[in-house]
């Protein structure tokens, strides 16, 4: 499954950590986060890619449009988030075939998060 190739739960948790560090030092996103609690954010965005890459992990969140509604996260927002992720892929050696895969399974939320 994408889920082992990422690198199972090690893999993936290295994929949110890298990403929570680029959303911290990225001045365009990170004050959406201001008054977020982000030990939850850690744990419930590690658990959505864990079951949407096909492991064993059954996302216990909030849906996407609950938890981005108040925000109005724009194109421009969710591009500088996209681009934070996939430095972090390159960083960790992911196959260009499995950070798009990824970034594939990801683009349908866009309509669910943005500008709510
Ligand atoms: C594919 C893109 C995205 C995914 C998969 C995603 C996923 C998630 C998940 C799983 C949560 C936690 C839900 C919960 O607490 O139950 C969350 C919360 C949040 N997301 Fe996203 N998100 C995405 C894009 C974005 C973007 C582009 C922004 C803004 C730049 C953003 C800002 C936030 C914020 C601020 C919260 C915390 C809300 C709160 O404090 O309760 N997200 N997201």
């Amino acid at each position: 499954s994408l889920y082992q190739r990422l690198g199972a739960e090690q893999g993936i948790n290295a994929i949110v950590d890298g990403l929570l560090y680029q959303i911290e030092h990225d001045e365009r996103i990170v004050h959406h986060f201001a008054d977020s609690d982000i030990g939850r954010f850690r744990a419930m965005l590690a658990e959505q890619l864990c079951d949407l890459t096909g492991g064993p992990c059954q996302y216990s969140g909030s849906t996407m449009q609950e938890s981005h509604t108040g925000f109005n996260i724009t194109l421009a927002d969710y591009d500088a988030l996209v681009e934070g992720l996939i430095k972090v892929m390159q960083r960790q050696q992911i196959s260009l075939a499995d950070q798009n895969a990824l970034l594939a399974l990801l683009a349908p939320m866009y309509k669910d998060i943005s500008y709510r």
